[in-house]
């Protein structure tokens, strides 16, 4: 097997026509990290991936694998390889030629391109299939198939495009403990696009967040969860709510400010000059019903839902100019002191919980 190089992308654009698909974004992921490139769709993710894989022109800016300027060389000259949605295989080859497929290509002989391919087989525990054609898999079968057809040029880097999005959910999480698997036993870079942040964090060591073209944040899965650096970022990965308004002043180490339309809370971060506006983002888990420890750390809302979920209950709630409020609390907790739909309840949480937040597109 190849090493893992790092990828260095550098102020790389993608405008098609008059959509900018990816606006001047830069990025380094290191060498054997498991990346995900997340976010909605339309927000350029596939672009990015096609751009570093070289199955798209670079508009402006430049992509480095490794100490390589890769930016405008071809697809098989770059060291990475690419996995389709759809597998792409060939229903009329079998699965070695399949997966023989690159290095054919390549004029490698056929006795040396088959052995290869019967150890890529091997690698992802299919060479028993070896002699089917792809209509006679299963969903995880080809997919297994089309990472050794992948794998087959011992990549520095294995560029995977939405990889999971054609199993079923059951099939999905198998083959998600498989692609880590996969990839702490090869140590190369993998650069995974997803809109699933359920997947992004059960399976990378660095989360890029994209909205709109740009990187709204990149870092580790955690520092994400609970660092969210913009209001987008806190919205997408969920279980965060996010709280706007206008800053009226700073006390303590807190910055206070006017919800809109409601009352005052208060929320950690550095110091913000009055007027400006305010996005804060709190843990639906992290609130407490209960009364504030101090003026700005929470407030009274009145309970607009209630959903059982086993472990946890969620109740919605309105209040204080906030529209809706998510607060999870343990079935345990709730069932000793119920609310109901219709009740006032006084919500709190502590000073470090309330996380201000970045503008980036303001
Ligand atoms: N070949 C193309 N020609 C014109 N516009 C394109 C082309 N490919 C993508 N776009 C546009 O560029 C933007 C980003 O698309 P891209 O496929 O990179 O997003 P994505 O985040 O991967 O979305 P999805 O999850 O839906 O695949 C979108 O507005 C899309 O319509």
């Amino acid at each position: 097997m190849s090493k893992a190089a790092e990828i260095d992308i550098v102020s790389v654009s993608k405008v098609y026509g008059t959509t900018t698909a990816v606006e001047d974004i830069s990025l380094k992921i290191p060498a054997g990290t498991y990346c995900c490139l997340l976010g909605p769709s339309g927000c350029g993710k596939t672009s990015t991936l096609r751009m570093i894989a070289g199955h798209e022109s670079i508009s402006s800016g430049d992509v480095r694998l490794g100490n390589t300027v890769v930016t405008d060389l071809p697809p098989a000259k770059r060291g990475t390889a690419m996995m389709f949605q759809s597998y792409a295989l060939f229903p009329h080859l079998d699965l070695i030629d399949n997966v023989a497929f690159s290095l054919k290509m390549k004029g490698v002989d056929k006795e040396q391109r088959r052995a290869k391919a019967l150890d890529m087989l091997k690698l992802m525990q299919m060479e028993a299939y070896a002699t089917r054609r792809p209509a006679q898999l299963s969903g995880g079968q080809q997919q297994r198939v089309a990472l050794a057809r992948a794998l087959i040029t011992d990549p520095e880097a294995l560029l995977l495009d939405e990889p999971l999005s054609a199993l079923d959910p059951f099939l999905k999480i198998r083959m998600r403990a498989e692609l880590k698997k996969l990839q702490t036993s090869l140590g190369i870079t993998f650069v995974h696009v997803t809109h699933s942040q359920e997947e992004a964090m059960a399976l990378a060591d660095l989360i890029v967040v994209m909205n709109d073209g740009r990187i709204e944040q990149a870092a580790p899965p955690r520092d994400v969860f609970e660092r969210p650096a913009t209001a987008f970022v806190a919205r997408f990965m969920g279980d965060h709510n996010v709280i706007s308004g206008r800053v009226t002043g700073n006390q303590d180490g807190m910055v206070v400010f006017d919800v809109n339309g409601g009352g005052s809370l208060a929320a950690s971060g550095k110091p913000q000059e009055a007027g400006q506006p305010i996005d804060i983002a709190i843990r639906t888990d992290h609130v407490r019903i209960g009364a504030a420890a101090s003026p700005g750390l929470g407030f009274t809302g009145i309970v607009s839902n209630i959903e059982y979920r086993g472990a946890t209950v969620k109740l919605s709630v309105t209040g204080a100019g906030i529209g809706d409020f998510t607060v999870i609390v343990d079935d345990s907790d709730f069932f000793a002191k119920p609310v109901a739909i219709g009740d006032a309840v006084p919500l709190a949480w502590d000073p470090q919980d309330a996380i201000v937040l970045g503008r980036l597109h303001s």
